[in-house]
């Protein structure tokens, strides 16, 4: 019986400058998915979270000129009504993780949530499709090792480890990057079939 499925000639490129991320993003997706990686650090734009990613993606797709996908990550403060958000890369690199926590010491609400958005475009002529995952949590003095950006300050709901104190397989199995490749892998397995990839 013929399939529906679009197929996928050429592999998909995962842009990204950060390390951890692919690291991350290697781990869950396993085998499931073919492709390779570029390291590249994409201009960002200011705005919304999903904008920044998709604005990501169309450079990538440029660059690279073929299907690519990118990640945008926030972290964002309730009592800050969501920032720092998109620019927690900033903050992070200026106060380190415990500055981040030092933020909320005039607020009561702790609250946060982690939010990741993988935008996939299949080309420089194609619009990029998002895909969001989101883990609620809470801002706390930084425990943990601290290997990756802000994983000592973020504790999720119903841990009381934070980030960088869980092992990588707790973290990815519950994290906002997990929640968001969940739904990429599910529309990349329906929409398309891959093609043998060099
Ligand atoms: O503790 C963390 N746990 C995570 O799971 C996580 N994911 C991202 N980050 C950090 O949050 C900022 C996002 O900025 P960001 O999305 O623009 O990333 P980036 O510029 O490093 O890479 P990229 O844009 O080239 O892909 C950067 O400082 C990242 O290091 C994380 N920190
Ligand atoms: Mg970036």
């Amino acid at each position: 019986m013929a399939s529906n499925k679009l197929p996928l000639v050429k592999p998909i490129t995962f842009v990204t400058g950060n390390a951890k991320k692919l690291e991350e993003v290697k781990m869950i997706l396993g085998q499931s998915i073919p492709f390779q990686a570029v390291k590249f650090d994409l201009p960002e734009l200011q705005g919304e979270p999903e904008e920044i990613s998709k604005e990501k993606a169309r450079i990538a797709a440029r660059e690279v000129g073929g299907p690519v996908l990118v990640e945008d990550t926030c972290l964002c403060f309730n009592a800050l009504k969501g920032l720092p958000g998109p620019y927690v890369k900033w903050f992070l690199q200026k106060t380190g993780p415990e500055g981040l926590n030092n933020m909320l010491a005039a607020y009561e609400d702790k609250t946060a949530y982690a939010l990741c958005i993988f935008s996939l475009s299949l080309g420089p002529d194609h619009e990029p499709t998002s895909f969001e995952g989101r883990t609620e949590g809470k801002i706390v003095p930084a425990r943990g090792p601290n290997d990756f950006g802000w994983d000592p300050v973020f504790q999720p709901h119903g841990y009381n480890l934070t980030y960088a104190e869980m092992p990588k397989e707790e973290k990815n199995k519950i994290s906002h990057r997990r929640r968001a490749l969940d739904k990429l892998r599910e529309h990349l397995c329906t929409q398309y079939s891959f093609m043998d990839q060099p």
